[in-house]
Protein backbone atom coordinates (compact mmCIF):
# COMPACT_ATOMS: atom_id res chain seq x y z
CA UNK A 1 0.00 0.00 0.00
CA UNK A 2 0.66 3.58 -0.42
CA UNK A 3 4.11 4.52 1.22
CA UNK A 4 4.29 1.70 3.45
CA UNK A 5 7.71 1.61 3.33
CA UNK A 6 10.53 0.74 5.93
CA UNK A 7 12.51 3.44 4.32
CA UNK A 8 9.71 6.61 4.02
CA UNK A 9 6.98 7.24 6.32
CA UNK A 10 5.40 9.86 3.65
CA UNK A 11 3.63 8.62 0.45
CA UNK A 12 5.11 9.86 -2.49
CA UNK A 13 3.44 9.49 -6.08
CA UNK A 14 7.11 7.35 -7.14
CA UNK A 15 6.90 5.03 -3.90
CA UNK A 16 3.40 4.82 -3.93
CA UNK A 17 3.77 1.00 -5.49
CA UNK A 18 4.06 -1.27 -2.00
CA UNK A 19 7.70 -2.56 -2.22
CA UNK A 20 8.60 -6.43 -2.90
CA UNK A 21 8.97 -6.47 0.68
CA UNK A 22 5.31 -5.44 1.38
CA UNK A 23 3.80 -7.85 -1.30
CA UNK A 24 2.19 -10.84 0.13
CA UNK A 25 4.35 -12.96 2.62
CA UNK A 26 4.74 -16.33 1.85
CA UNK A 27 4.12 -17.49 5.14
CA UNK A 28 0.51 -17.34 4.05
CA UNK A 29 0.05 -21.13 4.08
CA UNK A 30 -2.44 -23.54 4.04
CA UNK A 31 -2.15 -24.57 7.31
CA UNK A 32 -3.15 -20.90 8.50
CA UNK A 33 -5.66 -20.30 5.97
CA UNK A 34 -9.26 -19.76 6.85
CA UNK A 35 -11.37 -22.20 4.52
CA UNK A 36 -14.35 -20.88 2.81
CA UNK A 37 -16.85 -24.49 3.41
CA UNK A 38 -20.15 -23.90 4.57
CA UNK A 39 -21.94 -25.92 6.92
CA UNK A 40 -25.79 -25.65 7.90
CA UNK A 41 -26.07 -25.40 11.86
CA UNK A 42 -28.97 -27.94 13.76
CA UNK A 43 -31.19 -24.84 13.13
CA UNK A 44 -30.59 -24.68 9.59
CA UNK A 45 -29.03 -21.82 9.40
CA UNK A 46 -25.89 -22.27 6.76
CA UNK A 47 -22.74 -20.39 7.76
CA UNK A 48 -19.11 -20.08 6.76
CA UNK A 49 -16.52 -22.42 8.47
CA UNK A 50 -14.60 -18.75 9.18
CA UNK A 51 -17.29 -18.09 11.02
CA UNK A 52 -17.62 -21.44 12.96
CA UNK A 53 -13.94 -21.60 14.08
CA UNK A 54 -13.87 -17.65 15.66
CA UNK A 55 -10.34 -16.01 15.38
CA UNK A 56 -8.38 -16.40 18.64
CA UNK A 57 -8.33 -12.85 20.61
CA UNK A 58 -4.80 -13.89 21.76
CA UNK A 59 -3.46 -15.11 18.67
CA UNK A 60 -0.90 -12.41 18.20
CA UNK A 61 0.26 -12.91 21.43
CA UNK A 62 2.09 -16.39 20.52
CA UNK A 63 3.50 -15.31 17.79
CA UNK A 64 6.58 -12.77 17.05
CA UNK A 65 5.86 -10.44 14.69
CA UNK A 66 8.09 -8.06 12.50
CA UNK A 67 8.19 -4.49 13.31
CA UNK A 68 6.34 -2.44 10.44
CA UNK A 69 6.14 1.15 9.45
CA UNK A 70 4.27 3.34 11.81
CA UNK A 71 0.62 3.62 10.79
CA UNK A 72 -0.61 5.98 8.30
CA UNK A 73 -3.80 8.20 7.10
CA UNK A 74 -5.92 7.39 4.50
CA UNK A 75 -8.18 10.24 3.88
CA UNK A 76 -11.45 8.93 1.79
CA UNK A 77 -13.53 11.65 0.18
CA UNK A 78 -17.35 12.82 1.76
CA UNK A 79 -19.97 10.98 -0.52
CA UNK A 80 -20.99 14.41 -1.80
CA UNK A 81 -18.23 17.31 -2.68
CA UNK A 82 -18.87 21.17 -1.61
CA UNK A 83 -17.79 23.37 -4.70
CA UNK A 84 -15.09 24.77 -2.37
CA UNK A 85 -13.60 21.12 -2.00
CA UNK A 86 -10.43 21.56 -3.35
CA UNK A 87 -9.63 23.59 -0.56
CA UNK A 88 -10.96 21.76 2.04
CA UNK A 89 -8.94 18.77 0.64
CA UNK A 90 -5.95 21.34 0.70
CA UNK A 91 -6.34 22.01 4.42
CA UNK A 92 -6.70 18.89 5.25
CA UNK A 93 -3.48 17.73 3.71
CA UNK A 94 -1.91 20.46 5.27
CA UNK A 95 -3.03 19.49 8.79
CA UNK A 96 -0.61 16.55 9.21
CA UNK A 97 0.71 13.28 7.14
CA UNK A 98 -1.57 12.33 4.82
CA UNK A 99 -0.38 8.86 2.87
CA UNK A 100 -3.41 8.70 0.22
CA UNK A 101 -6.75 10.01 -0.41
CA UNK A 102 -9.87 7.99 -2.27
CA UNK A 103 -12.02 9.51 -4.39
CA UNK A 104 -15.36 8.02 -3.60
CA UNK A 105 -18.23 8.87 -5.53
CA UNK A 106 -21.40 7.46 -5.96
CA UNK A 107 -22.57 9.76 -9.20
CA UNK A 108 -21.66 9.50 -12.88
CA UNK A 109 -18.48 9.21 -14.44
CA UNK A 110 -18.45 12.97 -15.78
CA UNK A 111 -18.56 13.50 -11.84
CA UNK A 112 -15.42 11.59 -11.10
CA UNK A 113 -13.53 12.49 -13.92
CA UNK A 114 -13.80 16.14 -12.99
CA UNK A 115 -13.47 16.03 -9.78
CA UNK A 116 -10.17 13.93 -10.01
CA UNK A 117 -8.71 16.69 -12.30
CA UNK A 118 -9.79 19.03 -9.56
CA UNK A 119 -8.17 16.79 -6.91
CA UNK A 120 -5.20 15.12 -8.46
CA UNK A 121 -3.05 18.29 -8.72
CA UNK A 122 -3.85 18.93 -4.57
CA UNK A 123 -2.79 15.78 -3.75
CA UNK A 124 0.43 15.16 -5.78
CA UNK A 125 1.90 18.52 -5.01
CA UNK A 126 1.68 17.02 -1.34
CA UNK A 127 2.71 13.92 -2.53
CA UNK A 128 -0.54 12.21 -1.40
CA UNK A 129 -1.22 9.22 -3.42
CA UNK A 130 -4.76 9.84 -5.54
CA UNK A 131 -7.04 6.85 -5.16
CA UNK A 132 -10.23 5.79 -7.07
CA UNK A 133 -13.23 4.29 -5.71
CA UNK A 134 -14.71 1.23 -7.69
CA UNK A 135 -14.00 1.82 -10.72
CA UNK A 136 -10.53 0.63 -12.33
CA UNK A 137 -11.72 2.08 -16.21
CA UNK A 138 -12.21 5.50 -13.84
CA UNK A 139 -8.61 5.24 -12.56
CA UNK A 140 -7.03 4.84 -15.49
CA UNK A 141 -8.60 7.29 -17.60
CA UNK A 142 -7.65 9.84 -14.80
CA UNK A 143 -3.94 8.71 -14.57
CA UNK A 144 -4.81 7.75 -10.60
CA UNK A 145 -2.25 6.05 -8.59
CA UNK A 146 -4.28 2.92 -8.13
CA UNK A 147 -8.22 1.63 -7.46
CA UNK A 148 -9.94 0.22 -4.37
CA UNK A 149 -11.91 -2.38 -4.93
CA UNK A 150 -15.11 -3.76 -3.22
CA UNK A 151 -16.15 -7.15 -3.48
CA UNK A 152 -18.47 -6.25 -6.58
CA UNK A 153 -16.14 -3.95 -8.02
CA UNK A 154 -14.37 -6.60 -10.55
CA UNK A 155 -11.32 -8.59 -9.81
CA UNK A 156 -7.59 -7.41 -9.11
CA UNK A 157 -6.39 -9.67 -11.95
CA UNK A 158 -8.54 -7.15 -14.25
CA UNK A 159 -7.64 -4.00 -12.77
CA UNK A 160 -3.63 -4.73 -12.85
CA UNK A 161 -3.79 -5.92 -16.38
CA UNK A 162 -5.62 -2.26 -16.93
CA UNK A 163 -3.23 -0.13 -14.43
CA UNK A 164 -0.05 -1.88 -14.64
CA UNK A 165 2.42 -2.89 -12.16
CA UNK A 166 3.19 0.25 -10.56
CA UNK A 167 -0.61 0.55 -9.34
CA UNK A 168 -2.17 -0.03 -6.22
CA UNK A 169 -5.15 -2.14 -6.08
CA UNK A 170 -6.70 -2.01 -2.33
CA UNK A 171 -9.81 -4.84 -1.97
CA UNK A 172 -12.21 -4.62 0.74
CA UNK A 173 -11.98 -7.77 2.96
CA UNK A 174 -15.21 -6.89 5.14
CA UNK A 175 -14.39 -9.38 8.55
CA UNK A 176 -12.85 -12.13 6.50
CA UNK A 177 -9.88 -13.85 6.90
CA UNK A 178 -10.41 -15.98 3.68
CA UNK A 179 -11.70 -12.41 1.68
CA UNK A 180 -8.11 -11.42 2.48
CA UNK A 181 -6.27 -14.20 1.84
CA UNK A 182 -8.08 -14.34 -1.81
CA UNK A 183 -7.38 -10.93 -2.21
CA UNK A 184 -3.38 -11.11 -1.51
CA UNK A 185 -3.21 -14.56 -4.03
CA UNK A 186 -5.07 -12.43 -6.82
CA UNK A 187 -2.25 -9.57 -5.99
CA UNK A 188 -3.66 -6.74 -4.26
CA UNK A 189 -1.32 -4.21 -2.57
CA UNK A 190 -3.69 -3.72 0.78
CA UNK A 191 -6.61 -5.66 2.08
CA UNK A 192 -9.04 -3.79 3.83
CA UNK A 193 -11.10 -4.86 7.02
CA UNK A 194 -13.94 -3.29 8.79
CA UNK A 195 -16.51 -1.93 9.80
CA UNK A 196 -14.46 -1.59 13.01
CA UNK A 197 -17.42 0.83 14.64
CA UNK A 198 -20.61 2.03 13.78
CA UNK A 199 -20.86 4.67 10.66
CA UNK A 200 -23.09 6.46 8.76
CA UNK A 201 -21.24 6.95 6.09
CA UNK A 202 -21.52 3.44 4.52
CA UNK A 203 -23.59 1.13 6.88
CA UNK A 204 -22.12 -2.15 6.99
CA UNK A 205 -23.17 -5.80 8.48
CA UNK A 206 -19.62 -6.61 8.87
CA UNK A 207 -18.18 -5.31 12.57
CA UNK A 208 -14.62 -7.20 12.36
CA UNK A 209 -12.43 -7.70 16.39
CA UNK A 210 -9.50 -5.38 15.89
CA UNK A 211 -7.47 -9.20 16.30
CA UNK A 212 -8.33 -9.70 12.88
CA UNK A 213 -5.13 -6.76 12.11
CA UNK A 214 -2.86 -8.68 14.35
CA UNK A 215 -3.70 -11.92 12.73
CA UNK A 216 -2.93 -10.32 8.83
CA UNK A 217 0.04 -8.53 10.13
CA UNK A 218 1.36 -12.02 11.32
CA UNK A 219 1.03 -13.94 9.13
CA UNK A 220 1.58 -11.55 5.49
CA UNK A 221 3.66 -8.82 5.13
CA UNK A 222 0.85 -7.35 2.77
CA UNK A 223 0.04 -3.52 4.26
CA UNK A 224 -3.90 -3.90 6.24
CA UNK A 225 -6.47 -0.94 6.21
CA UNK A 226 -8.75 -0.72 8.94
CA UNK A 227 -12.14 1.61 8.12
CA UNK A 228 -15.53 2.01 9.46
CA UNK A 229 -16.25 4.92 11.94
CA UNK A 230 -12.57 5.63 13.51
CA UNK A 231 -12.12 8.87 14.73
CA UNK A 232 -8.66 10.08 16.54
CA UNK A 233 -10.65 8.95 19.92
CA UNK A 234 -10.79 5.09 19.27
CA UNK A 235 -8.13 4.64 16.44
CA UNK A 236 -5.87 3.70 18.92
CA UNK A 237 -6.63 -0.28 19.72
CA UNK A 238 -6.67 -0.43 15.69
CA UNK A 239 -3.46 0.76 15.65
CA UNK A 240 -2.02 -1.29 18.56
CA UNK A 241 -3.30 -4.02 16.58
CA UNK A 242 -1.31 -3.56 13.81
CA UNK A 243 -3.48 -1.79 11.14
CA UNK A 244 -0.79 -0.17 8.72
CA UNK A 245 -3.34 2.32 7.66
CA UNK A 246 -6.71 3.65 9.16
CA UNK A 247 -9.34 5.52 6.55
CA UNK A 248 -10.82 7.92 7.96
CA UNK A 249 -14.15 9.72 5.86
CA UNK A 250 -16.73 11.82 8.45
CA UNK A 251 -14.43 12.54 11.63
CA UNK A 252 -12.00 14.86 9.08
CA UNK A 253 -14.73 15.95 7.26
CA UNK A 254 -17.63 16.22 9.64
CA UNK A 255 -15.30 17.97 12.05
CA UNK A 256 -16.49 21.36 13.31
CA UNK A 257 -13.16 22.32 13.87
CA UNK A 258 -12.07 22.14 10.12
CA UNK A 259 -10.40 18.74 8.29
CA UNK A 260 -7.16 20.53 9.00
CA UNK A 261 -7.54 20.13 12.80
CA UNK A 262 -8.89 16.70 12.49
CA UNK A 263 -5.79 15.66 10.69
CA UNK A 264 -3.44 16.90 13.29
CA UNK A 265 -5.48 15.29 15.77
CA UNK A 266 -4.77 12.04 13.72
CA UNK A 267 -1.28 12.81 13.62
CA UNK A 268 -0.72 13.30 17.12
CA UNK A 269 -2.72 9.75 17.90
CA UNK A 270 -0.35 8.30 15.25
CA UNK A 271 3.04 9.77 16.61
CA UNK A 272 2.36 8.43 20.01
C1 LIG B 1 -10.03 1.66 2.09
C2 LIG B 1 -11.42 1.23 1.78
N1 LIG B 1 -11.91 0.14 2.39
C3 LIG B 1 -13.16 -0.26 2.13
C4 LIG B 1 -13.94 0.42 1.22
C5 LIG B 1 -15.34 -0.05 0.90
O1 LIG B 1 -15.41 -0.51 -0.46
P1 LIG B 1 -16.77 -1.20 -0.98
O2 LIG B 1 -17.04 -2.37 -0.12
O3 LIG B 1 -16.68 -1.42 -2.43
O4 LIG B 1 -17.86 -0.09 -0.70
P2 LIG B 1 -17.92 1.36 -1.35
O5 LIG B 1 -16.92 2.23 -0.65
O6 LIG B 1 -17.62 1.25 -2.81
O7 LIG B 1 -19.31 1.83 -1.10
C6 LIG B 1 -13.38 1.55 0.61
N2 LIG B 1 -14.06 2.29 -0.28
N3 LIG B 1 -12.13 1.93 0.90
C1 LIG C 1 -16.31 3.15 2.83
C2 LIG C 1 -16.50 2.32 4.03
N1 LIG C 1 -16.38 0.99 3.98
C3 LIG C 1 -16.57 0.41 5.14
S1 LIG C 1 -16.94 1.54 6.34
C4 LIG C 1 -16.81 2.82 5.25
C5 LIG C 1 -17.06 4.24 5.63
C6 LIG C 1 -15.85 4.95 6.17
O1 LIG C 1 -16.22 6.25 6.49
P1 LIG C 1 -16.25 6.79 8.00
O2 LIG C 1 -14.84 7.03 8.41
O3 LIG C 1 -17.04 8.07 7.89
O4 LIG C 1 -16.96 5.78 8.86
MG1 LIG D 1 -16.92 -0.23 -4.00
Amino acid sequence: MVAATARSSAATPSSARAPKHWRCSTRSSRSTRARSERSELPSGRVVSEEELIPLDPGFGERFAREKRPPCQLYLISPPVLGDDFADTLAAALDGGPVAAFQLRLKGGDADVLRWAAALQPVCAARDVAFIVNDRADLAKACGADGVHLGQGDGSVADARALLGREAQIGVTCHASRHLAMEAAEAGADYVAFGAFYDTTTKPSEHRPESSILTWWTTISQLPCVAIGGITAANAAPLVAAGADFIAVSNAVWGDPRGAGAAVAEFAAVLAS
